[in-house]
């Protein structure tokens, strides 16, 4: 891909390149708000039912950063996720995406707050009788956006995922790979600073999952942070960014050699 390709997509979907740098584990006291494009600080979530979810977790995201989460089933990775997207509250710690403490939201201002970021999930969660072009422009028609708005952020958005021709498609009509890319293209099209994939290539065969871990490292090249829930190793090997590894709820930083 070249430098003009991404400028061009990067203007068109309202983003700019940011330096790369690792993730860190133990965020610094000051600048909760505004440094990091995500910021957990001694966050825990704990399901009194079977004692599973998060314990003490610390991380920080810079805007840019690209973060692979890993860890065996049960472990706690999608308790993270949902924290973080404000669909489980922490019983202790702060949880602070682009400037607001999630955990303090409520209403109108969590859903500004979705809208801010995007979720990407391992089954879709297309709506099946909404076309692709439908499914995608929801997020935008929902926040009163007019119609030739959206028209001109489909298309661009629809290119980015390689599905510019199956706009008027039905999510049966598509494979499996193209439906997360539907779903790719409907968390992206609102353009957010942060994207979260939770298993995103869990039901994908590796030719699929490829193509979809592409268009996470472009957006990644684009200016979005994004963090990856993932089992797979390989992705993570191909993958080719920092790790996060959850055991029994505590997480880590490791080196993707460790993994
Ligand atoms: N709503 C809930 N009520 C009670 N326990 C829950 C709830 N959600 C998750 N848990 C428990 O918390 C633990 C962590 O679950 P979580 O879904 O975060 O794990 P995970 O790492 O995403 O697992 P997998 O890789 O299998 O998806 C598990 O023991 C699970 O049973």
């Amino acid at each position: 891909m070249t430098q003009a390709f991404l400028r061009t997509r990067s203007v068109s979907l309202g983003l700019r390149r940011s330096p790369r740098r690792p993730p860190v584990d133990s965020p610094p006291l000051q600048g909760a708000k505004s440094d990091y494009a995500l910021n957990l600080r001694g966050v825990s979530r704990v399901y009194p039912a079977n004692h599973g979810g998060i314990r003490d977790v610390d991380l920080a995201l810079r805007q840019g950063d690209f973060l692979f989460v890993t860890g065996p089933s049960g472990s706690g990775k999608t308790t993270l996720m949902k924290l973080i997207y404000g669909a489980e509250k922490p019983d202790q710690g702060e949880i602070w995406v682009a400037g607001e403490n999630v955990a303090k939201l409520r209403g109108n201002s969590l859903s500004h707050l979705r809208r801010r970021l995007g979720v990407v999930f391992q089954d879709y969660k297309l709506i099946p009788n909404w076309t692709v072009e439908e499914n995608v422009s929801f997020v935008l028609r929902a926040q009163g956006i007019s119609h030739q708005k959206v028209r001109q952020r489909l298309l661009p958005t629809l290119k980015l995922v390689g599905l510019q021709d199956k706009a008027k498609n039905y999510p049966l009509q598509l494979s499996g790979g193209e439906q997360q890319r539907v779903s790719i293209a409907r968390a992206i099209v609102g353009s957010p600073r942060l994207l979260l994939a939770d298993e995103p290539t869990g039901n994908l065969d590796h030719e699929n999952a490829m193509q979809v871990l592409g268009i996470l490292k472009k957006l990644n090249s684009l200016g979005i942070t994004v963090m990856v829930t993932t089992h797979d190793l390989n992705l993570i090997k191909i993958g080719n960014a920092p790790v996060a590894q959850i055991n029994q709820g505590q997480l880590k930083i490791v080196s993707p050699q460790r993994i």
